[in-house]
Protein backbone atom coordinates (compact mmCIF):
# COMPACT_ATOMS: atom_id res chain seq x y z
CA UNK A 1 0.00 0.00 0.00
CA UNK A 2 2.10 2.48 -1.06
CA UNK A 3 1.14 6.34 -1.46
CA UNK A 4 3.01 8.39 -3.47
CA UNK A 5 2.73 12.54 -2.10
CA UNK A 6 4.31 15.21 -4.17
CA UNK A 7 5.38 18.34 -1.70
CA UNK A 8 6.44 17.19 1.25
CA UNK A 9 6.52 21.20 2.65
CA UNK A 10 4.21 22.54 5.19
CA UNK A 11 0.57 20.50 4.54
CA UNK A 12 2.54 18.16 2.38
CA UNK A 13 4.15 16.33 5.70
CA UNK A 14 1.53 18.34 8.72
CA UNK A 15 -1.58 16.33 7.18
CA UNK A 16 -1.28 14.50 4.33
CA UNK A 17 1.44 12.38 4.88
CA UNK A 18 0.60 12.26 8.71
CA UNK A 19 -3.20 11.34 8.14
CA UNK A 20 -2.49 8.72 4.66
CA UNK A 21 0.44 6.93 7.22
CA UNK A 22 -2.07 7.09 10.30
CA UNK A 23 -4.80 5.27 7.15
CA UNK A 24 -1.71 2.44 6.88
CA UNK A 25 0.04 3.78 3.96
CA UNK A 26 3.75 3.95 3.12
CA UNK A 27 4.21 7.55 2.33
CA UNK A 28 6.69 8.20 -0.19
CA UNK A 29 7.26 12.03 -0.71
CA UNK A 30 8.61 13.09 -3.93
CA UNK A 31 10.03 16.47 -3.52
CA UNK A 32 12.64 19.07 -5.64
CA UNK A 33 14.07 20.45 -1.80
CA UNK A 34 16.88 18.14 -1.87
CA UNK A 35 17.94 18.74 2.03
CA UNK A 36 14.18 18.04 2.85
CA UNK A 37 14.12 14.97 0.93
CA UNK A 38 18.05 13.52 1.83
CA UNK A 39 16.47 14.18 5.62
CA UNK A 40 13.52 12.18 5.06
CA UNK A 41 15.90 9.37 3.62
CA UNK A 42 18.08 9.25 6.44
CA UNK A 43 15.56 9.79 9.33
CA UNK A 44 12.72 8.28 7.71
CA UNK A 45 10.24 9.70 10.36
CA UNK A 46 9.35 12.89 11.63
CA UNK A 47 6.96 14.74 14.17
CA UNK A 48 4.23 16.73 13.74
CA UNK A 49 3.12 18.67 16.93
CA UNK A 50 -0.39 20.36 17.59
CA UNK A 51 -1.07 23.45 18.09
CA UNK A 52 -2.97 22.96 21.28
CA UNK A 53 -2.49 23.68 25.21
CA UNK A 54 -0.89 20.45 25.52
CA UNK A 55 1.20 20.44 22.50
CA UNK A 56 0.32 16.95 21.78
CA UNK A 57 2.89 14.94 19.55
CA UNK A 58 2.72 12.19 17.08
CA UNK A 59 5.98 10.59 15.19
CA UNK A 60 5.15 9.37 12.03
CA UNK A 61 7.04 6.60 11.11
CA UNK A 62 8.30 4.37 7.93
CA UNK A 63 8.03 7.37 5.63
CA UNK A 64 10.71 7.84 2.37
CA UNK A 65 11.42 10.09 0.18
CA UNK A 66 12.34 10.51 -4.02
CA UNK A 67 14.47 13.46 -5.78
CA UNK A 68 11.48 14.94 -7.93
CA UNK A 69 14.08 16.29 -10.36
CA UNK A 70 14.52 12.73 -11.36
CA UNK A 71 11.63 11.77 -13.65
CA UNK A 72 12.21 7.92 -14.61
CA UNK A 73 12.45 7.60 -10.27
CA UNK A 74 9.30 9.55 -10.27
CA UNK A 75 7.54 7.51 -13.27
CA UNK A 76 8.45 4.15 -11.23
CA UNK A 77 7.05 5.29 -8.42
CA UNK A 78 3.69 6.63 -9.49
CA UNK A 79 3.89 2.65 -11.20
CA UNK A 80 3.91 0.82 -8.08
CA UNK A 81 1.58 3.48 -6.01
CA UNK A 82 -1.78 2.42 -5.28
CA UNK A 83 -2.11 6.82 -4.59
CA UNK A 84 -0.94 9.65 -5.67
CA UNK A 85 -1.47 12.88 -3.70
CA UNK A 86 -0.14 15.91 -4.51
CA UNK A 87 0.11 19.61 -2.45
CA UNK A 88 3.17 21.52 -4.51
CA UNK A 89 0.84 24.93 -5.02
CA UNK A 90 -2.23 24.77 -8.38
CA UNK A 91 0.90 26.60 -10.27
CA UNK A 92 3.14 23.69 -10.08
CA UNK A 93 0.47 21.04 -11.25
CA UNK A 94 2.06 21.35 -14.57
CA UNK A 95 5.81 20.62 -13.58
CA UNK A 96 4.78 17.19 -12.01
CA UNK A 97 2.35 15.87 -14.73
CA UNK A 98 5.05 14.31 -17.28
CA UNK A 99 6.90 12.23 -14.49
CA UNK A 100 2.52 11.32 -13.22
CA UNK A 101 1.88 10.33 -16.84
CA UNK A 102 5.93 8.36 -17.63
CA UNK A 103 4.17 6.38 -14.46
CA UNK A 104 0.46 5.70 -15.70
CA UNK A 105 2.16 4.54 -19.12
CA UNK A 106 4.09 1.80 -17.33
CA UNK A 107 0.94 1.04 -15.46
CA UNK A 108 -1.04 0.57 -18.61
CA UNK A 109 1.50 -1.40 -20.44
CA UNK A 110 1.72 -3.86 -16.90
CA UNK A 111 -2.06 -4.20 -16.56
CA UNK A 112 -1.95 -2.99 -13.31
CA UNK A 113 -4.43 -1.86 -10.88
CA UNK A 114 -5.83 1.80 -11.00
CA UNK A 115 -4.84 4.43 -9.95
CA UNK A 116 -6.62 7.11 -7.78
CA UNK A 117 -4.37 11.23 -8.21
CA UNK A 118 -5.65 13.69 -5.86
CA UNK A 119 -4.42 17.10 -5.43
CA UNK A 120 -4.94 18.92 -2.59
CA UNK A 121 -4.23 22.15 -3.61
CA UNK A 122 -6.17 25.28 -2.53
CA UNK A 123 -8.50 25.85 -5.88
CA UNK A 124 -11.13 24.73 -7.43
CA UNK A 125 -11.01 21.66 -9.54
CA UNK A 126 -7.24 21.08 -8.91
CA UNK A 127 -7.04 17.23 -9.79
CA UNK A 128 -9.55 17.68 -12.82
CA UNK A 129 -6.06 20.53 -13.59
CA UNK A 130 -3.68 18.04 -13.06
CA UNK A 131 -5.59 15.58 -15.13
CA UNK A 132 -5.18 18.01 -18.27
CA UNK A 133 -1.64 18.71 -17.36
CA UNK A 134 -1.36 14.43 -17.56
CA UNK A 135 -3.07 13.90 -20.65
CA UNK A 136 -1.09 16.68 -22.49
CA UNK A 137 1.96 13.91 -21.93
CA UNK A 138 0.13 10.73 -22.67
CA UNK A 139 0.05 8.58 -26.31
CA UNK A 140 -2.88 8.64 -28.09
CA UNK A 141 -3.02 5.04 -26.89
CA UNK A 142 -2.96 6.08 -23.33
CA UNK A 143 -5.07 8.65 -23.41
CA UNK A 144 -7.87 6.56 -24.92
CA UNK A 145 -7.14 4.04 -21.55
CA UNK A 146 -6.82 6.37 -18.81
CA UNK A 147 -9.61 6.10 -17.26
CA UNK A 148 -9.67 2.70 -16.55
CA UNK A 149 -6.49 2.94 -14.95
CA UNK A 150 -6.71 6.08 -13.23
CA UNK A 151 -9.00 8.47 -11.69
CA UNK A 152 -8.85 12.30 -10.12
CA UNK A 153 -11.24 13.12 -7.79
CA UNK A 154 -11.34 16.66 -7.02
CA UNK A 155 -10.80 17.23 -3.03
CA UNK A 156 -10.70 20.04 -0.83
CA UNK A 157 -8.37 20.43 2.16
CA UNK A 158 -8.40 22.26 5.22
CA UNK A 159 -5.65 22.88 8.27
CA UNK A 160 -3.73 25.69 8.82
CA UNK A 161 0.32 24.85 8.74
CA UNK A 162 2.13 28.28 9.09
CA UNK A 163 5.84 27.91 7.47
CA UNK A 164 8.40 26.30 10.12
CA UNK A 165 10.91 27.82 11.95
CA UNK A 166 12.59 24.43 14.12
CA UNK A 167 16.13 23.78 14.17
CA UNK A 168 14.80 19.97 13.27
CA UNK A 169 14.33 20.75 9.67
CA UNK A 170 11.75 18.01 9.48
CA UNK A 171 9.19 18.89 12.33
CA UNK A 172 6.07 20.61 11.52
CA UNK A 173 3.56 22.35 14.21
CA UNK A 174 0.31 22.01 13.01
CA UNK A 175 -3.61 23.32 13.91
CA UNK A 176 -5.84 20.71 15.65
CA UNK A 177 -8.51 21.49 12.99
CA UNK A 178 -8.30 19.21 10.07
CA UNK A 179 -10.61 18.52 7.31
CA UNK A 180 -9.85 16.79 3.48
CA UNK A 181 -12.69 16.21 1.48
CA UNK A 182 -13.06 13.99 -1.15
CA UNK A 183 -15.23 13.72 -4.71
CA UNK A 184 -16.58 9.71 -4.43
CA UNK A 185 -17.95 10.25 -8.05
CA UNK A 186 -15.27 10.25 -9.17
CA UNK A 187 -13.65 7.25 -7.40
CA UNK A 188 -13.04 4.50 -9.22
CA UNK A 189 -15.63 1.13 -8.30
CA UNK A 190 -14.22 -1.00 -5.45
CA UNK A 191 -11.51 1.77 -4.34
CA UNK A 192 -9.92 1.72 -0.56
CA UNK A 193 -11.09 3.81 1.84
CA UNK A 194 -8.83 5.88 3.16
CA UNK A 195 -9.52 6.75 6.86
CA UNK A 196 -9.79 10.37 8.01
CA UNK A 197 -10.97 11.56 4.54
CA UNK A 198 -14.56 12.60 3.94
CA UNK A 199 -16.46 11.68 0.54
CA UNK A 200 -19.06 13.19 -0.73
CA UNK A 201 -21.73 12.71 -3.75
CA UNK A 202 -20.76 16.67 -4.91
CA UNK A 203 -17.88 18.34 -3.86
CA UNK A 204 -18.70 21.74 -5.21
CA UNK A 205 -20.66 23.26 -1.95
CA UNK A 206 -17.75 21.82 0.09
CA UNK A 207 -14.90 23.32 -1.81
CA UNK A 208 -16.58 26.59 -2.96
CA UNK A 209 -17.28 26.80 1.15
CA UNK A 210 -13.85 26.46 2.33
CA UNK A 211 -12.29 28.58 -0.21
CA UNK A 212 -14.61 31.49 -0.04
CA UNK A 213 -14.64 31.35 3.88
CA UNK A 214 -11.58 30.31 5.08
CA UNK A 215 -9.63 31.64 2.57
CA UNK A 216 -11.10 34.27 1.74
CA UNK A 217 -11.28 35.44 5.72
CA UNK A 218 -7.34 34.26 5.72
CA UNK A 219 -6.36 36.64 2.71
CA UNK A 220 -8.60 39.57 4.22
CA UNK A 221 -6.76 38.96 7.36
CA UNK A 222 -3.81 38.92 6.03
CA UNK A 223 -4.02 41.97 3.37
CA UNK A 224 -5.69 44.25 5.66
CA UNK A 225 -2.98 43.39 8.31
CA UNK A 226 -0.52 44.13 5.88
CA UNK A 227 -1.69 47.84 5.30
CA UNK A 228 -1.93 48.13 8.93
CA UNK A 229 2.01 47.10 9.23
CA UNK A 230 1.29 43.69 11.05
CA UNK A 231 3.74 41.15 10.47
CA UNK A 232 1.71 37.66 11.61
CA UNK A 233 -2.29 36.68 10.92
CA UNK A 234 -2.11 36.52 15.41
CA UNK A 235 -1.22 39.89 15.82
CA UNK A 236 -3.69 41.12 13.09
CA UNK A 237 -6.67 38.95 14.85
CA UNK A 238 -5.51 41.37 17.98
CA UNK A 239 -7.13 43.87 16.33
CA UNK A 240 -10.46 43.81 16.52
CA UNK A 241 -10.54 46.47 13.51
CA UNK A 242 -9.12 43.28 11.31
CA UNK A 243 -11.64 41.09 12.77
CA UNK A 244 -14.38 43.41 11.90
CA UNK A 245 -12.96 43.75 8.38
CA UNK A 246 -12.78 39.54 7.83
CA UNK A 247 -15.96 39.43 9.25
CA UNK A 248 -17.59 41.99 6.83
CA UNK A 249 -15.89 40.19 4.12
CA UNK A 250 -17.25 36.52 5.19
CA UNK A 251 -20.39 38.03 5.46
CA UNK A 252 -20.36 38.87 2.06
CA UNK A 253 -18.88 35.54 0.60
CA UNK A 254 -21.22 33.71 3.21
CA UNK A 255 -24.32 35.74 1.65
CA UNK A 256 -23.21 34.22 -1.85
CA UNK A 257 -23.00 30.55 -0.37
CA UNK A 258 -26.28 30.62 1.16
CA UNK A 259 -27.56 31.62 -1.49
CA UNK A 260 -25.95 29.50 -3.98
CA UNK A 261 -26.15 26.20 -1.92
CA UNK A 262 -28.85 27.26 0.50
CA UNK A 263 -26.75 26.35 3.48
CA UNK A 264 -28.06 27.15 6.81
CA UNK A 265 -27.67 30.16 8.16
CA UNK A 266 -27.06 29.69 11.75
CA UNK A 267 -24.96 26.77 10.59
CA UNK A 268 -22.93 29.25 8.14
CA UNK A 269 -22.55 32.00 10.47
CA UNK A 270 -20.86 29.07 13.87
CA UNK A 271 -18.67 27.76 10.35
CA UNK A 272 -17.20 31.31 10.06
CA UNK A 273 -17.54 31.99 14.37
CA UNK A 274 -15.24 28.33 14.29
CA UNK A 275 -12.77 29.69 12.08
CA UNK A 276 -12.14 33.16 13.08
CA UNK A 277 -11.03 31.07 16.32
CA UNK A 278 -9.16 29.39 14.34
CA UNK A 279 -7.08 32.65 12.65
CA UNK A 280 -6.94 33.70 16.62
CA UNK A 281 -4.97 30.29 17.51
CA UNK A 282 -1.85 32.17 19.39
CA UNK A 283 -0.44 28.63 19.77
CA UNK A 284 0.88 28.94 16.18
CA UNK A 285 2.74 31.89 14.59
CA UNK A 286 1.53 32.13 10.98
CA UNK A 287 3.00 35.19 9.02
CA UNK A 288 1.33 37.23 6.47
CA UNK A 289 3.89 36.95 3.67
CA UNK A 290 2.57 33.43 3.74
CA UNK A 291 -0.94 33.56 3.85
CA UNK A 292 -0.89 36.43 1.55
CA UNK A 293 1.94 35.06 -0.77
CA UNK A 294 0.81 34.59 -4.86
CA UNK A 295 -1.33 37.60 -4.88
CA UNK A 296 -1.45 37.52 -8.44
CA UNK A 297 -3.26 33.90 -7.93
CA UNK A 298 -5.25 35.08 -5.02
CA UNK A 299 -6.76 38.25 -7.22
CA UNK A 300 -7.46 35.72 -9.95
CA UNK A 301 -10.97 35.43 -11.69
CA UNK A 302 -11.78 31.93 -9.91
CA UNK A 303 -9.92 32.32 -6.66
CA UNK A 304 -11.34 33.74 -2.99
CA UNK A 305 -11.71 37.04 -3.97
CA UNK A 306 -13.75 37.65 -7.27
CA UNK A 307 -14.94 34.74 -7.28
CA UNK A 308 -16.79 35.45 -4.46
CA UNK A 309 -17.48 38.81 -4.97
CA UNK A 310 -19.03 38.15 -8.09
CA UNK A 311 -21.37 35.34 -6.72
CA UNK A 312 -22.42 38.09 -4.18
CA UNK A 313 -22.81 40.65 -6.44
CA UNK A 314 -25.38 38.19 -9.12
CA UNK A 315 -27.34 37.49 -5.69
CA UNK A 316 -27.89 41.16 -4.90
CA UNK A 317 -25.32 41.83 -2.27
CA UNK A 318 -22.77 44.21 -2.93
CA UNK A 319 -19.53 43.32 -1.85
CA UNK A 320 -17.82 46.54 -1.02
CA UNK A 321 -15.42 44.60 2.08
CA UNK A 322 -14.46 41.80 -0.75
CA UNK A 323 -13.20 44.92 -3.27
CA UNK A 324 -11.69 46.73 -0.35
CA UNK A 325 -9.59 43.43 0.54
CA UNK A 326 -8.48 43.67 -3.31
CA UNK A 327 -7.40 46.31 -3.18
CA UNK A 328 -5.20 46.44 -0.09
CA UNK A 329 -4.03 43.26 -2.15
CA UNK A 330 -2.69 45.27 -4.87
CA UNK A 331 -0.51 47.01 -2.57
CA UNK A 332 0.65 43.74 -1.19
CA UNK A 333 4.58 44.13 -1.34
CA UNK A 334 6.95 40.96 -0.74
CA UNK A 335 10.29 41.39 -2.13
CA UNK A 336 11.08 37.47 -2.10
CA UNK A 337 7.83 36.83 -3.59
CA UNK A 338 7.58 36.76 -7.49
CA UNK A 339 3.63 37.15 -7.79
CA UNK A 340 4.38 40.23 -5.34
CA UNK A 341 7.07 41.84 -7.55
CA UNK A 342 5.27 41.37 -10.57
CA UNK A 343 2.29 42.56 -9.08
CA UNK A 344 4.18 45.80 -7.83
CA UNK A 345 5.65 46.17 -11.39
CA UNK A 346 2.58 46.19 -13.19
CA UNK A 347 1.14 48.85 -10.88
CA UNK A 348 3.97 50.81 -11.40
CA UNK A 349 3.49 50.55 -15.77
CA UNK A 350 -0.15 50.12 -15.73
CA UNK A 351 -1.82 51.95 -12.83
CA UNK A 352 -4.46 50.47 -10.71
CA UNK A 353 -7.23 50.28 -13.34
CA UNK A 354 -5.39 48.52 -15.79
CA UNK A 355 -3.68 46.43 -13.37
CA UNK A 356 -7.15 45.34 -11.51
CA UNK A 357 -8.60 44.64 -14.96
CA UNK A 358 -5.59 42.54 -16.04
CA UNK A 359 -5.35 40.53 -12.90
CA UNK A 360 -8.68 39.96 -11.66
CA UNK A 361 -10.13 39.91 -15.32
CA UNK A 362 -12.91 42.61 -14.59
CA UNK A 363 -13.48 45.03 -17.29
CA UNK A 364 -13.26 48.73 -16.45
CA UNK A 365 -17.23 49.08 -16.79
CA UNK A 366 -17.37 46.04 -14.09
CA UNK A 367 -19.34 47.37 -10.85
CA UNK A 368 -16.84 45.61 -8.74
CA UNK A 369 -13.90 46.75 -10.81
CA UNK A 370 -15.06 50.67 -9.63
CA UNK A 371 -15.50 49.64 -6.20
CA UNK A 372 -12.00 48.29 -6.01
CA UNK A 373 -10.73 50.97 -7.52
CA UNK A 374 -12.72 53.39 -5.40
CA UNK A 375 -11.44 51.55 -2.25
CA UNK A 376 -7.89 52.08 -3.82
CA UNK A 377 -8.09 55.62 -4.24
CA UNK A 378 -9.92 56.28 -1.03
CA UNK A 379 -7.01 54.69 1.17
CA UNK A 380 -4.19 56.51 -1.16
CA UNK A 381 -5.98 59.94 -0.77
CA UNK A 382 -5.52 59.42 3.50
N1 LIG B 1 -0.07 25.36 4.49
C1 LIG B 1 -1.39 25.36 4.58
O1 LIG B 1 -1.97 25.85 5.56
C2 LIG B 1 -2.22 24.76 3.48
C3 LIG B 1 -3.50 24.26 3.81
C4 LIG B 1 -4.31 23.72 2.80
C5 LIG B 1 -3.83 23.67 1.50
N2 LIG B 1 -2.58 24.14 1.22
C6 LIG B 1 -2.14 24.05 -0.17
O2 LIG B 1 -1.14 23.06 -0.26
C7 LIG B 1 -0.19 23.41 -1.25
C8 LIG B 1 1.20 23.44 -0.64
O3 LIG B 1 1.22 24.43 0.36
P1 LIG B 1 2.31 24.42 1.52
O4 LIG B 1 1.91 25.48 2.47
O5 LIG B 1 2.54 23.05 2.02
O6 LIG B 1 3.59 24.92 0.70
P2 LIG B 1 5.12 24.54 0.90
O7 LIG B 1 5.89 25.52 0.13
O8 LIG B 1 5.42 24.35 2.35
O9 LIG B 1 5.23 23.08 0.22
C9 LIG B 1 5.30 22.86 -1.16
C10 LIG B 1 6.37 21.82 -1.40
O10 LIG B 1 6.31 21.45 -2.78
C11 LIG B 1 7.65 21.25 -3.19
N3 LIG B 1 7.72 21.27 -4.66
C12 LIG B 1 7.82 22.35 -5.49
N4 LIG B 1 7.92 21.92 -6.77
C13 LIG B 1 7.87 20.57 -6.74
C14 LIG B 1 7.93 19.55 -7.74
N5 LIG B 1 8.06 19.87 -9.03
N6 LIG B 1 7.87 18.25 -7.36
C15 LIG B 1 7.75 17.93 -6.04
N7 LIG B 1 7.69 18.85 -5.05
C16 LIG B 1 7.76 20.15 -5.40
C17 LIG B 1 8.44 22.36 -2.51
O11 LIG B 1 9.82 22.11 -2.49
C18 LIG B 1 7.80 22.35 -1.12
O12 LIG B 1 8.49 21.47 -0.26
C19 LIG B 1 -0.68 24.74 -1.82
O13 LIG B 1 -1.49 24.52 -2.93
C20 LIG B 1 -1.50 25.32 -0.69
O14 LIG B 1 -2.47 26.22 -1.14
C21 LIG B 1 -1.78 24.68 2.18
O1 LIG C 1 -2.03 28.28 0.47
P1 LIG C 1 -2.56 29.53 -0.19
O2 LIG C 1 -1.48 30.45 -0.63
O3 LIG C 1 -3.59 29.24 -1.24
O4 LIG C 1 -3.37 30.31 0.96
C1 LIG C 1 -2.73 30.68 2.16
C2 LIG C 1 -3.54 30.22 3.35
O5 LIG C 1 -4.77 30.89 3.37
C3 LIG C 1 -3.79 28.70 3.30
O6 LIG C 1 -2.62 27.98 3.13
C4 LIG C 1 -4.52 28.22 4.57
O7 LIG C 1 -3.64 28.18 5.64
C5 LIG C 1 -5.14 26.86 4.34
O8 LIG C 1 -5.87 26.84 3.17
C6 LIG C 1 -5.99 26.42 5.50
O9 LIG C 1 -6.66 25.24 5.14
Amino acid sequence: MIALHFGAGNIGRGFIGLLLSEAGYDVIFSDVNQELVQELQKRGEYTVTLANETHDQVVVTGVSAIDGTDLEQVASTVAKAELVTTAVGVNILKHIAKGIAQGIEQRIAAGAAPLHVIACENAIGGSSQLKAHVLEHLSDEAKAKLDQFAAFPDAAVDRIVPIQHHEDRLAVTVEPFHEWVVDESKMLKGYRVIEGVHYVQELQPYIERKLFTVNTGHASAAYIGNLLGYETIQQAMADEQVVDQVRAALAESGGALIARYQFDEAEHQRYIDTIIERFRNTELTDEISRVGRSPLRKLSPNDRLVRPALLAYEAGIEPKQLAKVMAAALRFDVKDDPESVELQQLMQQAGVSETVAKVTSLEADHPIHRMVVASYEAASAK
